[in-house]
């Protein structure tokens, strides 16, 4: 069998594009997708993400973590995917497509793509964290050093040991300016770091403002792999109109033999 696939990166989040509107892609064969993005043996992605088509919107999203199992939603690869179905001509400068937590719309301006995100209604704020859903689990915790911080050891401590089975993603967060934060995220189904999350900036925007570390409701969020911006609007502790905006890149192309 032959794959045709692309690579697109949003600031350093990486994934293996699949245009599969044909829908022969084996989509249960996470072994496939496991190899696939795989750094060694394979293309090297933190995640492989078909385009298909959909019913009710421009195209629908079906996300997959480097460890092959389907999951939740990706923002960093919502962004990539609008790129991508530009570039396949599915859509011009607006987007509407479907994703496992509902419909996203989207604008694409040259590279840079601004994803509206779910609504955020539940934020859980404890002595030294949050934990809230914004597609995607995540748990917000200020450090100390973020730069020397080792992540992957106590992203993986906290994702095995405090939040069970199914897991969550785990933000580390230094404040670097009134309205800026430096985030580092360990993410699950990668089981490591990875350079940016697009769910997880967004997590981060709205944990600092609820934790009133800042007033601002526009916020930069600086991740290893590039600079985000997080907008969101405060309905009574019910955040609205949430979006994530970033560059979302094409980095090459090619043929799989499998
Ligand atoms: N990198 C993503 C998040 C992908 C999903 C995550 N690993 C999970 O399984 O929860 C993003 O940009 O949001």
């Amino acid at each position: 069998m032959t794959i045709q696939f692309y690579k697109y990166q949003g600031t350093g989040n990486d994934f293996v594009m699949i245009d599969n509107r044909s829908m022969e892609f084996p989509k249960n064969n996470t072994k496939l997708i496991n190899h696939l993005c795989d750094r060694r043996f394979g293309i090297g992605a933190d995640g492989l993400i078909l385009l298909e088509n959909d019913e009710s919107a421009d195209f629908k999203m079906v996300y997959y973590n480097a460890d092959g199992n389907e999951s939740t939603m990706c923002g960093n690869g919502g962004r990539c995917l609008v790129a991508f179905a530009k570039f396949l001509r599915v859509i011009d400068k607006e987007a509407a497509f479907n994703a496992v937590d509902g419909l996203h719309n989207a604008v694409i301006e040259g590279d840079i793509v601004k994803l509206q995100m779910i609504d955020v209604e539940a934020v859980e704020s404890f002595d030294n964290h949050v934990f809230l859903n914004t597609g995607s689990p995540h748990h917000v915790q200020q450090v100390e050093g973020l730069e020397r911080f080792d992540v992957k050891k106590e992203g993986a401590r906290l994702r095995y040991g405090k939040y069970g089975e199914s897991g969550s993603n785990i933000n580390f967060v230094e404040q670097a300016g009134t309205d800026i934060f430096s985030v580092r995220t360990y993410e699950r189904g990668v089981e490591d770091e990875t350079f940016s999350c697009g769910t997880g900036v967004t997590a981060v925007a709205i944990a600092m403002y609820v934790k009133e570390k800042t007033d601002a409701t526009q916020i930069t969020l600086n991740t290893p792999g590039g600079q985000l911006k997080v907008s969101f609007e405060d309905r009574d502790g019910v955040f609205e109109n949430v979006f994530l905006q970033g560059p979302a890149k094409q980095v090459f192309k090619g043929v799989v033999e499998w």
